[in-house]
């Protein structure tokens, strides 16, 4: 993976080359704390060891008894889906792979009726063991097997952490159950049995996901001149610390466009604290050339744009056309159409001064994404130490959670009043 930051130097007022050099002082600091935490596989740090820690042969073992599948079914949300679907969604499989995430009634209803039950394996996923969407979501996955007379049990692992509620469903049920490894966070906890489970299921090479999480954990060093991940870190740092708070994550690949989502909650939710941190925005490129560049270029200065691409993709020729004022495509390639639009953006954001880098892959395959994903885990991480926010905790969501088991009658919550005594002002309409 390389990170490109030169765009981004001298476009934000502050952040020079001169800043840069100085950051990195602290970049040697952050670093120092980031190695003691891996070493000792404190809470959170843990996540960027995984590379040497998974077990692929545990894991294999644990699904290779479900022959044949068509369809993995993983029910699970945020961290517990986000990163599986990366892997399943930027990977091509025989195996279908499916997400059950939102507690949406159109969304379940729809997905069980498309779904080959009987061929179907299903992983309920929670790290906690304790999340209300996802117990709620498996325990309607499980009626419908039932009515469907699909023995459930049979093909059902449960993939956790802890002592909650899903670890006791899988001991009721003799389920077979995978652990989350102790010390990491859902959002850092995609080379775990959390994201390889499905990509196992799936018959993608998980040997080369873990390389290149380990190639990615080669390149930490003291100075983000050595580390692209930490250059990432480093810069969205700086940048954010002076106005831009806002990280459009810009794939131009429709197979990465899963990873700007599991993007934006490793962001959102490791660097949102204490009245700091940077937005996440989800784009597409080519296609949000189109909708949303207008913005970028153009609209408030509180952004980065980080433009992501594979340098070698499967390509599409572009027929020769005799039509007037097409001819310029004929002869060339999707694949070189995609890369001009890169170019041509990265170059226009450049000429209005608006901050933005590039990360380079090799190819969207196993290696390189094992490689992606761990090494914006590392920029997070580093981030996080130069904020100094506790970057592995996500306070603000607990509230929430909490309250809505509260209104459901599902536990004591003392700041409930607080939820019923919204304000209201309704504007109604349409009558
Ligand atoms: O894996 P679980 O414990 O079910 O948690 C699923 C998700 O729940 C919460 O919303 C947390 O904020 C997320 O960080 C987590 O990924």
């Amino acid at each position: 993976m390389d990170v490109d930051i030169g765009n981004a130097l001298g476009t934000t007022p502050g952040v020079t080359t001169g800043v840069l050099d100085r950051l990195d002082d602290r970049v040697a600091d952050a670093h120092e704390t980031i190695t003691d935490g891996m070493a000792n596989d404190a809470f959170g740090y843990a996540a960027l060891n995984l590379p040497e820690t998974a077990d692929p042969d545990a894991i294999r073992s644990a699904v290779d008894r479900y022959d044949d599948p068509e369809a993995v079914l993983t029910v699970g949300i945020g961290g517990s889906a986000l990163g599986a679907a990366t892997l399943a969604n930027a990977l091509d499989s025989e195996v279908d792979a499916y997400f059950l995430d939102n507690v949406d009634p159109d969304q379940a209803r729809r997905l069980l009726a498309e779904l080959p039950l009987s061929e179907t394996v299903v992983n309920v996923v929670s790290n906690s063991g304790t999340t209300a969407e996802t117990l709620a979501n498996f325990l309607v996955v499980r009626e419908a097997m039932d009515r469907a007379d699909v023995d459930w049990t049979d093909r059902t692992f449960v993939t956790t952490g802890g002592e909650g509620n899903l670890r006791r469903l899988a001991e009721k049920h003799d389920l077979p159950a995978l652990d989350v490894p102790a010390g990491v966070p859902g959002r850092f906890s995609v080379l775990s049995t959390v994201g390889l489970a499905v990509a196992a299921l799936q018959g993608h090479d998980v040997e080369a996901i873990l390389r290149g999480g380990a190639d990615g954990r080669e390149n930490l060093s003291g100075s983000l001149y050595d580390s692209p991940a930490y250059a990432y870190g480093a810069v969205s740092y700086a940048l954010a610390r002076r106005g831009a708070t806002t990280n459009a994550m810009m794939p131009y690949a429709e197979s990465l466009e899963t990873f700007a989502e599991w993007f934006a909650q490793l962001w959102a939710e490791s660097l949102g604290k204490d009245g700091v941190g940077q937005t996440p925005v989800r784009a597409l490129g080519a296609t949000d050339q189109h909708s949303q560049l207008q913005l970028y270029r153009a609209g408030p200065r509180e952004k980065l744009v980080t433009l992501l691409r594979p340098r070698e993709r499967a390509d599409v020729s572009i027929p020769e056309t005799d039509l007037e004022g097409l001819s310029y495509l004929g002869g060339s390639s999707l694949g070189e159409l995609l890369d001009a639009e890169f170019e041509a953006t990265e170059a226009s954001l450049a000429a209005a001064e608006r901050p933005n880098v590039r990360i380079e892959i090799d190819r969207v395959d196993e290696r390189s994404l094992g490689e992606l994903l761990y090494g914006m885990e590392a920029a997070c991480v580093l981030y996080g130490e130069l904020d100094g926010v506790e970057t592995f905790t996500q306070p603000a969501v607990e509230w929430g959670k909490k309250a809505a088991r509260g209104l459901l009658g599902g536990g004591e919550f003392e700041e409930a009043e607080a939820v019923s005594d919204k304000r209201e002002l309704v504007v109604s309409g349409g009558r």
